[in-house]
């Protein structure tokens, strides 16, 4: 058994991310909420665009009302007014200033806002009622962001503010990473649909509609490739033309030392390189992992909750680096939290117990979920949010005691 931080390194070192030239595609950018910038986007244009107003006001030369109060007011004259969308039509001359609104250009001449609560309007003239500060109100163009420097990074996922910049940029045609394509496949004879009556024995397969939710939320494709049957030569068959098809091939079940337990023996047979037979991790075991020329296999064990505890641990990180993201968003996600309840450790295996995770004031508390934690009960995994990690060694962990908590939502 690997300890599983072994297992996880090595997994992380077989991932290749897509390539940012090959694996891109022009995704309009009303489309690309959740997807991964491929490349480094570059504007022509400065931010601002423009000197513009911060404020409603007058826009005037700074020396004209540098000694402006309330007992010595400065009359100026108005001699354009400039709206939000226009461009300036003349120079402010000594003397003079122009009305402006927030956005608004700012005229030739002009250095400084005069917000419209310091002044008093009067026709086509106005008082200034104390003096601005030189520059004031001016966003200044470029002060942001200047033309040709690298705008948004390669790696990061879009979301509302990245997708703002985008628009901004008139970047509506966006280079995004491919989704990743990962086949599953559930092996077992007692498998079947969830529409089918069961017979004494038969158990719905539950792994691919776990698996395909949360390989769609990682913005993968899911190739469902159903239930397949504990016959080799079938199996075989499927495996072969997943490995084929997928980036990433994920099957639960048939991992173990049982007489139908096949997985291995067909990923060897079919030219993979096994790099990982067991884990010491409860649950999640019998987790194989096996490396083929384009494609990475995951051997899952059948057990819903060791199925999805593997996912999360392992496999999760692997799709999202795959995915072309930076290292920062791909690692798993620990935090430090305190157990509302005592957890019972021991063993030989680092165990994961599921629940949720709590933020109070400020502080996540761990709340182990009721019923039997066994691999086998995926009634109580509904609603985890989080898995408490406890370490080998560690036989016990009592209430108010702080621990590593894997997030998973
Ligand atoms: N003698 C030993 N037996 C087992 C060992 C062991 O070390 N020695 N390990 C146990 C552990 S730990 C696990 S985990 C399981 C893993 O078994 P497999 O990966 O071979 O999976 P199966 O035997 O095919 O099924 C296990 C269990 O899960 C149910 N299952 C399978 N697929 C699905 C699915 N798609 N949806 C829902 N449930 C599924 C299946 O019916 C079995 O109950 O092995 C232990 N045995
Ligand atoms: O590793 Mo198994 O997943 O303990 O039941
Ligand atoms: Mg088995």
């Amino acid at each position: 058994m690997l300890p599983v931080e072994q297992a996880e390194s090595i997994i992380l070192n077989l991932v290749q991310p897509l390539d940012g030239e090959i694996d891109q595609e022009k995704v309009e950018i009303t489309q690309v909420a959740g997807r991964i910038l491929a490349k480094s986007v570059v504007s022509s244009l400065d931010f601002p665009h423009w000197d513009n107003s911060a404020m409603d006001g007058y826009a005037v030369r700074y020396q004209d009302v540098a000694d402006a109060s309330i007992d010595n007011p400065k009359l100026l004259e108005i001699i354009e007014e400039i709206p939000a969308g226009s461009a300036p039509q003349s120079t402010i001359e000594m003397g003079q200033a122009a009305r402006i609104f927030t956005g608004s250009c700012i005229p030739k001449g002009a250095d400084t806002i005069v917000i419209q609560e310091e002044t008093k309007r009067d026709g086509n003239q106005v008082k200034i009622l104390s003096a601005p500060q030189p520059q004031a109100f001016i966003r200044h163009q470029g002060s942001y962001y200047k033309a040709g420097e690298p705008l948004l990074t390669p790696g990061i996922p879009l979301d509302a503010a990245e997708i703002a910049v985008l628009a901004a940029a008139q970047c509506t045609q966006v280079p995004v990473y491919r989704r990743l394509r990962v086949a599953l496949l559930s092996t077992g004879d007692e498998l079947v649909t969830p529409d089918t009556p069961l017979k004494r024995g038969q158990l719905v397969d539950s792994n691919q509609y776990a698996l395909a939710t949360a390989v769609r939320t990682l913005g993968a494709e899911a190739m469902e490739l159903g239930v397949i049957p504990d016959q080799v030569n079938v199996l075989k068959k499927a495996i072969s033309q997943a490995i084929e098809t997928a980036d990433i091939v994920i099957s639960t079940g048939g991992v173990s030392v049982g007489d139908y337990d096949y997985v291995e023996e067909i990923l060897t047979e079919l030219g993979g390189t096994i790099h990982i037979q067991s884990v010491a991790i409860k649950p999640g075991k019998p987790l194989t992992v096996a490396k083929f020329p384009n494609c990475l296999y995951f051997g899952l064990p059948g057990n819903p909750v060791s199925a999805l505890v593997t996912f999360w641990r392992f496999v999760q990180p692997a799709i999202k680096k795959q995915s072309g993201l930076l290292s920062q968003f791909w690692g798993p996600e620990f935090v430090k939290a305190r157990s509302r309840q005592e957890l019972k450790g021991g063993g030989k295996r680092e165990i994961y117990v599921w629940g949720q995770l709590w933020l109070v004031d400020g502080e996540y508390e761990f709340q182990l979920a009721h019923g039997s934690q066994i691999s086998g009960n995926l009634i109580n995994l509904a609603q985890t949010t989080g898995l408490a990690v406890l370490p080998i060694g560690q036989s016990q962990i009592n209430p108010g005691d702080t621990i590593k908590v894997l997030k998973v939502r």
